[in-house]
């Protein structure tokens, strides 16, 4: 990526302080412009690192035990949680039949049989826990008296955030690319906690800080783009450049429209500013296998030739079908220091 050759940069070379809303204004335009506005009609069916710029390994402290998706066999309990979506608890998900199984565990690997021969598979695997990993984290995203998972608060400007106190994640994407969805799919073993979701885009209006236990904090972002709320690139710059819990940045692609301007114009930021970060595809229970394949290679070369700071393997999730959504909490767990076991290997 040439930063110095994107609007982004222009923008911030010319700007003075304060004027960063140009790029909101910008944002908004290129959003109306984009192929698809946020909410469209869509086709159906179908630690803040030591080095956070640098890409992490292939193998090393990134990389977890791989497990074959056949080790993950039926197994009794775990119960779902009062009001949880069945699919919720990963006890219910080992009972289905193998295929089905892998697509909703690891939904990236399952379209690896439809790939052209020689097509480098390699990022697909390099988060591949176990069904232990994957057991511990869902613990951590299932809430019980000695363990709550709270909203805390929300905020537009640094001065209002909670303390910096735990490890942090935060969700950024185009609004109603499925942010706050996403959320609530991984608060779903803890139905107490309120995360508002809404069809209507540009919904979230503040930073929404989520708690969980004594282990991370986990941020709600208001989405970029189309209907963003007037103090967003302030709030979400002064966000990412100052907070120093982040541990890492998701950044949501929509899996039907894939990549847009906005969404380059997030990655500029993210990689101007030094922040790990990793990109999620949502949806992804709308968009028709090859569409899903179109986005996902063309988005992994992307990150492979254009980008230093995204962890190369996309997480595929649709908050509908919880494809995604485990491994997602594994890799929460895993990025916020809470997986011990994957983080020594
Ligand atoms: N089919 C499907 N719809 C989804 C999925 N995730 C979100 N949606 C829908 O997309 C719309 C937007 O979802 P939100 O989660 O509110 O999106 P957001 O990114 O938080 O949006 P803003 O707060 O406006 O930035 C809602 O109508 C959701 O029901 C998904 O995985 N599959
Ligand atoms: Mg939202």
């Amino acid at each position: 990526m040439c930063p110095s050759n994107s609007a982004y940069s222009v923008i911030l070379q010319t700007a003075r302080p304060g004027q960063h809303l140009r790029l909101l204004r910008w944002m908004r335009k290129a959003s109306a412009h984009a192929v698809a506005g946020p909410d469209s009609p869509r086709p159906a069916g179908g630690s803040r690192g030591t080095a956070p710029l640098s890409r992490p390994p292939p193998s090393g402290a990134g990389r977890v035990p791989p497990a074959a998706a056949g080790m993950l066999l039926p197994r009794a309990g775990g119960a779902v949680g009062r009001g949880s979506p069945p699919l919720a608890a990963l006890s219910h998900v080992l009972r289905l039949e193998r295929s089905r199984r892998t697509g909703i565990v690891f939904p990236l690997q399952k379209l690896e049989r439809y790939l052209a021969p020689g097509t480098d598979t390699a990022p697909f695997r390099l988060f591949q826990p176990g069904l232990t990993a994957l057991q511990r984290a869902e613990a951590l995203f299932r809430s019980d008296r000695g363990h709550p998972i709270d909203y805390v608060s929300s905020a537009v400007r640094m001065d209002h955030t909670p303390p910096p106190a735990l490890p942090e994640v935060c969700f950024i994407g185009r609004s109603n690319v499925g942010k706050s969805s996403l959320i609530r799919a991984l608060f779903s073993l803890a139905p107490e906690v309120e995360v508002r979701v809404s069809k209507t885009p540009g919904h979230t209006k503040k930073m929404n800080f989520f708690k969980v236990g004594k282990y991370f904090t986990l941020v709600d972002m208001p989405g970029y783009g189309y209907r963003a709320p007037q103090d967003f690139v302030e709030m979400v710059e002064a966000y990412l450049q100052e907070r120093h819990n982040l541990k890492r940045t998701f950044l949501l692609v929509d899996g039907v429209v894939g990549l847009q301007k906005t969404d380059h114009i997030a990655v500029e930021m993210l990689e101007e500013f030094g922040i790990p970060y990793v990109m999620v595809l949502t949806k992804i229970d709308r968009a028709s296998r090859g569409l899903l394949l179109k986005n996902v290679l063309e988005i992994q070369e992307f990150v492979k030739e254009s980008t230093q700071g995204c962890f190369p393997q996309l997480f595929l999730v649709s908050a509908v079908e919880f494809s995604g959504v485990h491994l997602l909490r594994c890799f929460v767990a895993h990025v916020t220091g809470n997986l011990p076991t994957v983080e020594a290997s």
